[in-house]
């Protein structure tokens, strides 16, 4: 959600509809500029419960600032990547040819290489950023390189020949599904040459050019599933409707393929400062629980020092008296400076979580579909912030990453309980400090948040309120937080869930003073707040995404999450973005480049108010304007919704828009307005 844009609305009311609302439409707040609210009720007291709500980033995974978070590579896509071929002493290949992950030394290759190309040495120069140690770097960050939420699933050869192209390729080498998208630029061997495996099984490839390579430890963080040839089809397995015993088995991520991804997270984990004192340690405690045969074989693979991990088994709440309440499932694992926590609310859930340590216990909370649990670990040994908070949108999982006090390898996680589900009765208050304010337009400061304590997600689409007491009154706005990687390089790089456009109205009340907020300053937060169903987006392919001004905040998660999706894979993400005049519009730069690195994105500017050398559609919303601006044929779906309309702005643009819709034969359920 927005903060409302009051210049929008003045200028847009020139429409007299008379519309009734659908149904989707939650209007459970006015949006009138600041509101000014006599009686605090929406700042519950609970603050004694005080873990800091539900609230976060919509859509990728996030992390807070750790200290053994590295710095994210720069983004590695259209750039070309130089096929010259370098000499072993550049830096790249030296810091390759010490390469731990490789399991032979280069020297024992077999002399006749194989190369693709004929040439025995073909190595690439890589674009300075794409190191081994930069691609490990990138692994650790918490970007979820597997495209498809982080959850292992398994792939028929058909889904696989779809991920073809350089911004979207997947390839399977010995049953095992990769996507080497994020990979293609850190490949020595040049990004032509691995794509020569996308789509395919390039099992016979990879070993005719290089089998020592340990594929395997590289692109662990990038595993997809196995490839099955007896899978269903793609939709079939992914429709939750008629579930069968069968689809869900396949769903679910065998524990040996689970394993095997942590195992190698582990592996690249430990490549820490502390490593001589951790391998001690590990051993004395690795004695009480010999390692399973593929951490043997990962030790043995490596000479860094792997910490043991084990599975909790699942916990599902007692449902008998709350039948519509999902079973939450946990498990954890660790390595020897980190325990993780993982906690399944099923796919597509959309969870909201909040994570903290409190006298020595890590409390996390997970809020989704109205319904709030909470798991309570007490360590075997102490843990620290700050904590890493995760979501992942397809799979509905949430991993909280904690800090270990004194790194070592522990013998069980210690004590894990969940509680009862609960309805979530008020929404929580959380306390944050502004860590960066940057600007997104020239009247629209982006403002990033941290809690001051513990970490927050809010669910993708939904929306935080910002309070302020000014002269007795309580000030409320409601904003949806954008996403990482948004706004300006400075801005986009700075790792918090909660950055907020706060555009500047002088005759407001509460934005003058947001935008005038310095880091260091405090702010208040409640949320989070809406009622929007990832679920509905399950099976739709095209998408439109209608905003005005600042109500392109919530498209901005629902645009990354829709090209990030693999099945179904989405066609098309299209962005209608209407604003008074050029200077107005928020994250140009960013659309421009997505537009460049992924082409089922597009996105059209309509103007009202702009300058005589625009040349793109001009006016308001309206039915003509709309009719000329969508394909008409994708309007209407047949059973589910396979294409979906979101829209947010002012009240009366989005009325209007939902209206235009309908009458453009959208069906109300494939529609949903963002009001709040
Ligand atoms: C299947 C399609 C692939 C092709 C056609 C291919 C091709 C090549 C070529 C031509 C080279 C340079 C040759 C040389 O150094 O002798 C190379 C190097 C390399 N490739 Fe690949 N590659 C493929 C897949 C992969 C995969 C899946 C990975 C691992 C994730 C990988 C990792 C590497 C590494 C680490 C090197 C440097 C090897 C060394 O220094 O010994 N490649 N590749």
């Amino acid at each position: 959600m927005a903060d409302t844009p009051e210049g929008e609305a003045a200028s847009s009311r020139n429409t007299s509809l008379t519309i009734t609302l659908p149904t989707v439409l939650c209007t459970t707040e006015p949006e009138n500029s600041d509101i000014s609210l006599k009686s605090n009720s929406f700042v519950s007291s609970e603050s004694k419960l005080s873990l800091p709500s539900n609230l976060g980033t919509p859509t990728s995974p996030y992390k807070l600032s750790s200290p053994l978070s590295l710095p994210a590579s720069p983004s590695p896509f259209n750039k070309t990547v130089p096929q010259t071929i370098v000499k072993q002493n550049s830096i790249n290949s030296k810091e390759n040819s010490t390469n731990t992950l490789i399991q032979q030394d280069v020297t024992k290759k077999p002399l006749e290489t194989g190369s693709a190309t004929g040439n025995p040495r073909n190595k690439c120069a890589l674009q300075p950023g794409h190191s081994l140690m930069d691609w490990i770097r990138l692994g650790n960050s918490g970007k979820d390189l597997t495209g498809v939420g982080g959850r292992v699933r398994p792939v028929s050869p058909a889904e696989l020949a779809t991920h073809n192209t350089q911004s979207d390729a997947w390839l399977a080498i010995r049953g095992r599904v990769y996507n080497i998208t994020h990979y293609l630029p850190y490949h020595p061997g040049g990004p032509e040459e691995l794509m020569r495996g996308a789509g395919i099984d390039a099992t016979q490839l990879f070993d005719k050019v290089h089998p020592w390579v340990n594929y395997d430890s590289l692109l662990a963080k990038c595993l997809v599933g196995p490839l099955r040839f007896d899978l269903p089809s793609a939709e079939e397995l992914f429709d939750n409707t008629g579930s069968s015993p069968k689809s869900d088995r396949l769903r679910e991520p065998s524990k040996a393929q689970e394993l095997v991804r942590k195992s190698m997270e582990n592996l690249a984990n430990c490549i820490t400062p502390v490593r001589k004192k951790i391998t001690s340690k590990s051993e004395e405690n690795v004695k009480g629980s010999p390692p399973s045969k593929i951490m043997q074989s990962l030790i043995q693979s490596s000479d860094l020092p792997v910490s043991i991990s084990r599975r909790a088994g699942s916990s599902p709440i007692k449902t008998a008296d709350k039948p519509e309440v999902p079973a939450l499932r946990y498990d954890w694992i660790q390595t020897s400076t980190k325990l993780t926590i993982s906690v399944y609310t099923g796919p597509l859930a959309n969870p909201g979580g909040c994570a903290r340590i409190t006298e020595g216990v890590l409390l996390v909370e997970v809020a989704n579909n109205g319904w709030l649990r909470t798991l309570k670990l007490i360590p075997e040994a102490k843990l620290q912030e700050p904590l890493q908070l995760k979501v992942y949108a397809e799979s509905g999982k949430i991993e909280i990453i904690a800090q270990k006090m004194e790194p070592c390898v522990w013998k069980s996680c210690g004590e894990i309980s969940v509680g009862s589900a609960t309805r979530v009765s008020s929404p929580r208050t959380l306390e944050c400090s502004v860590v960066h304010v940057g600007r997104v337009a020239h009247d629209t400061t982006l403002l990033a948040l941290q809690p001051q304590s513990g970490s927050v997600v809010v669910p993708l689409g939904h929306h935080i309120r910002v309070h302020k007491q000014i002269s007795g009154g309580d000030y409320v706005r409601s904003y949806t937080p954008v996403g990482e990687g948004w706004g300006t390089q400075n801005s986009s790089e700075i790792v918090t869930p909660l950055k907020l456009a706060v555009k500047k109205y002088d005759d407001g009340i509460l934005s003058p003073y947001l935008t005038a907020l310095n880091v260091g300053d405090s702010v208040t937060l409640s949320g989070p707040y809406g009622n929007f169903h990832l679920q509905k987006l399950k099976s739709v392919k095209i998408i439109y995404l209608i905003a005005a001004g600042t109500g392109i905040t919530p498209m901005l998660g629902l645009l990354r999450f829709m090209l990030m999706r693999s099945n179904p894979r989405c066609d098309r993400v299209h962005l209608l973005f209407f604003n008074k005049t050029e200077s107005d519009v928020l994250f140009q730069e960013n659309f421009e480049d997505i537009t460049k690195e992924d082409k089922r994105f597009t996105v059209k500017h309509i103007l009202s108010d702009s300058s005589s050398s625009w040349t793109g559609p001009k006016g308001r919303i309206s039915g003509q304007l709309l009719s000329e601006l969508l394909p008409k044929e994708t309007l209407t779906c047949e059973e589910r919704c396979c294409h979906f309309a979101c829209i947010c702005g002012p009240t009366e643009f989005t009325h209007a828009g939902l209206q235009i819709l309908k009458n453009l034969g959208m069906k109300e359920n494939c529609m949903h307005a963002f009001i709040g």
